[in-house]
């Protein structure tokens, strides 16, 4: 077979030959080329960076949808001259919320001739921040972008709009088409949205999509349809992918934590497991308990009987969670784990236990199915209740979709544009070096030890009847291990939060990562690990709230470290004082923004009120940043030389 050689690029010519049939005149080459270069030339796009969702899907909804607070930016930029603030308000929500606000705003009039001139001047507004939203684009990525069925003509509007004088007329006649052919409404609908995917060029989410809040799937739904993402896997995150990989302890956890915030409704209803198996054990063997009944959300008003039904749900899998874990821990030493054997530790006459020699009360304890000679054996119907779930959850369509997005997009880390994103931390000893952890007769630490711990979970995801080899154990190990990376404390203390009054033995202690991570020196080493520049790059995080209540900075280590989990979750609002930090990375710089509080949907719609996005710069760019300069500017490059290759081979 003949080699063709260009550079260092040795390049197959049946590739080449295969290319020529998409490619097939040199015209085609040509113009590609120059498309690319001519990419390469453009600032680059915008990243937006969320996290720690925790299913709460109407606030994310909201800060996609105003871009952070870009789109109102926009807005200001062109309309802050004509329009009243409260005009450019009506205005940004009507472009959030097009479906619903179109009617509210067409409310307002009382014949055809006032509703004619208002969609005249909407959908041209509309078309001005079109255009301006996208002159950082070529034309082909606008394109994309815009409605299917309205493509030529919001072509034709835009870009007749300034050509001539001559043109305003035949632009206003295309408007008056429009309305009188009632397609005024889709339109500004299609317009809108174009708006919205403009204003961001690619998503990050880094970690724990799932957990605590009402509709994770719906986040998930969201994320699938949107035009560029990528996700960093949260330690909540992983759970979900552990149970679907065939972990029972994740899967115990998955359930524990919905019965805990009263969201069984995802795992019966959205992803349509049957708990009823659960219930019959959960009613058998439990009563009330003031430990488990569930933190409801104020909104919701559940009955006696829901009450007590979750809160013996809880009580049954909580156990049937503290059972599985013992022989985990048992045959993976290395796990380190063995202060988590909890069951073993209690006296159960007295119901008391001993943790670090020191003796508790026990309070709220529910062991009817503890056997004191073998605490952790499950009974028989606790076994058949957790295989048959876990056959559920394995062969649920809807579970399975939103799982293998996770890990088609997702990934423990990810080095992007300069940065390293990473839900948790880097394990850290107290003087900042990496910290070890053997496995099995290996020892591995910082990137390596990531590496590692992301081919054991795509490992036992690929092998989702193996239950309980190593692989799938890691994957409880990312979630509650020492060293996981995404969860960065000594030991999760759940067994105690349930039974022990003794607040000390609640206290989950933090790897050393969380306060070296405000030293520079610190946070340029683990940069240097990932050979990313200590100078220029930044590592963000999520994970752990930021108290701005307390007067913590989400920006340390001179800005090298930026931590964007502001508590989207509703659940930690009160602790951080202000309701999630998003991050904006455009051709300009760095931006952080402290969203003050979420109001609901109705609000925003009826009275026009915004989150209120407090910008703060983190870092400015000397000089507008291109595309050439980015990850995808390097692909775009990489593209080029090939069809350089090309070119020269097939016709020259
Ligand atoms: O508030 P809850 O429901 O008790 O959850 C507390 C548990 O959640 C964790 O904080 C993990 O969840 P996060 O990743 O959201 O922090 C554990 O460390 C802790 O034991
Ligand atoms: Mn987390």
């Amino acid at each position: 077979m003949v080699s063709f050689e260009r550079g260092y690029i040795v390049l197959n010519t049946k590739y080449l030959d295969l290319l020529a049939q998409k490619y097939d005149c040199e015209e085609k080459v040509v113009t590609e080329i120059i498309n690319l270069e001519a990419i390469l030339n453009l600032p680059k796009g915008t990243e937006h960076f969320v996290s720690d969702l925790h299913g709460e899907y109407q606030a994310f909804q909201h800060v996609l949808r105003n871009g952070s607070g870009n789109v109102k930016e926009k807005i200001k930029d062109l309309f802050k001259n004509v329009l009243s603030e409260k005009e450019i308000d009506e205005f940004a929500t009507l472009v959030y919320y097009p479906e619903e606000k179109l009617p509210l705003m067409k409310a307002n009039f009382r014949n055809k001739e006032e509703l004619y001139q208002w969609y005249t001047e909407i959908i041209d507004r509309m078309i001005n921040l079109v255009s301006y939203a996208s002159s950082k684009y070529t034309r082909s990525k606008l394109r994309k972008a815009l409605p299917d069925q309205f493509v030529y003509i919001i072509e034709e509007l835009l870009y007749k709009k300034n050509e001539l004088a001559n043109k305003e007329h035949y632009y206003t006649k295309i408007i008056q088409q429009i309305i009188s052919l009632k397609q005024a409404d889709k339109l500004i609908i299609g317009l809108a949205y174009t708006t919205q995917r403009l204003v961001v060029d690619h998503l990050h989410v880094v970690g724990d999509i799932y957990d605590r809040g009402p509709e994770p799937d719906k986040i998930m739904e969201t994320l699938i349809n949107y035009h560029s993402v990528d996700i960093q896997w949260g330690n909540h995150d992983v759970l979900w992918l552990g149970a679907f990989a065939g972990s029972k302890v994740c899967l115990a956890n998955i359930i524990r934590i919905c019965a805990r915030y009263d969201n069984l409704d995802i795992i019966e209803n959205v992803y349509g497991i049957n708990l009823r198996p659960l219930l019959n054990l959960a009613d058998k063997y439990y009563d009330d308990n003031p430990a488990f009944r569930p933190k409801v959300q104020s909104e919701k008003k559940l009955s006696h009987q829901e009450l007590s039904q979750i809160t013996k749900i809880h009580q049954a899998i909580a156990m049937i969670q503290f059972k599985l874990e013992a022989p985990i821990i048992k045959r993976r030493p290395y796990f380190n784990m063995s202060e988590r054997l909890l069951l073993e530790k209690i006296d159960y006459d007295k119901n008391e236990i001993t943790i670090d020699g020191e003796t508790y009360a026990l309070e709220n304890s529910c062991f009817a199915t503890v056997n004191p000679l073998q605490p952790d054996q499950l009974l028989e119907e606790e076994e058949q209740v957790i295989e048959g779930l876990l056959f559920s959850v394995q062969h649920s369509e809807k579970l399975a979709r939103h799982m293998n997005f996770l890990m088609k997009k997702g990934s423990l880390y990810l080095k992007y544009n300069g940065n390293l994103l990473i839900h948790g931390c880097i394990p850290l000893d107290e003087e900042g070096n990496m910290e070890k952890m053997a496995i099995e007769d290996k020892t591995y630490s910082g990137r390596n030890l990531l590496d590692v711990f992301e081919r054991y979970l795509r490992h036992a995801f690929a092998h989702p009847q193996e239950t309980d080899d190593l692989a799938t154990d890691m994957i409880w190990y990312l979630w509650t291990g020492e060293y996981s990376s995404l969860f960065g404390k000594r030991a999760m203390t759940t067994f105690e939060r349930y039974f022990i009054k003794d607040k000390k033995t609640h206290k989950e202690k933090k790897n050393p990562y969380y306060y070296l991570r405000e030293n520079e020196e610190v946070c340029q080493k683990i940069l240097a690990e990932f050979n990313l520049n200590p100078d220029h790059g930044h590592i963000i995080n999520g994970h752990t709230p930021v108290k701005e209540i307390e007067g913590e900075n989400p920006v340390k280590a001179n800005g090298r470290m930026i931590v964007i989990d502001g508590g989207f979750s509703k659940a930690y609002q009160s602790t951080t004082g202000i309701a999630g930090y998003t991050l904006l990375y455009n051709s300009y710089g760095m931006q952080l923004v402290a969203h003050k509080h979420f109001n609901s949907k109705k609000d925003i719609l009826l009275n026009g009120m915004d989150v209120l996005s407090v910008k703060r710069l983190v870092d400015k760019e000397l000089e507008r940043k291109k595309v050439i300069e980015t990850n995808v500017g390097r692909e775009l490059l990489q593209e080029i030389s090939i069809l350089k290759d090309l070119r020269e081979y097939r016709y020259s």
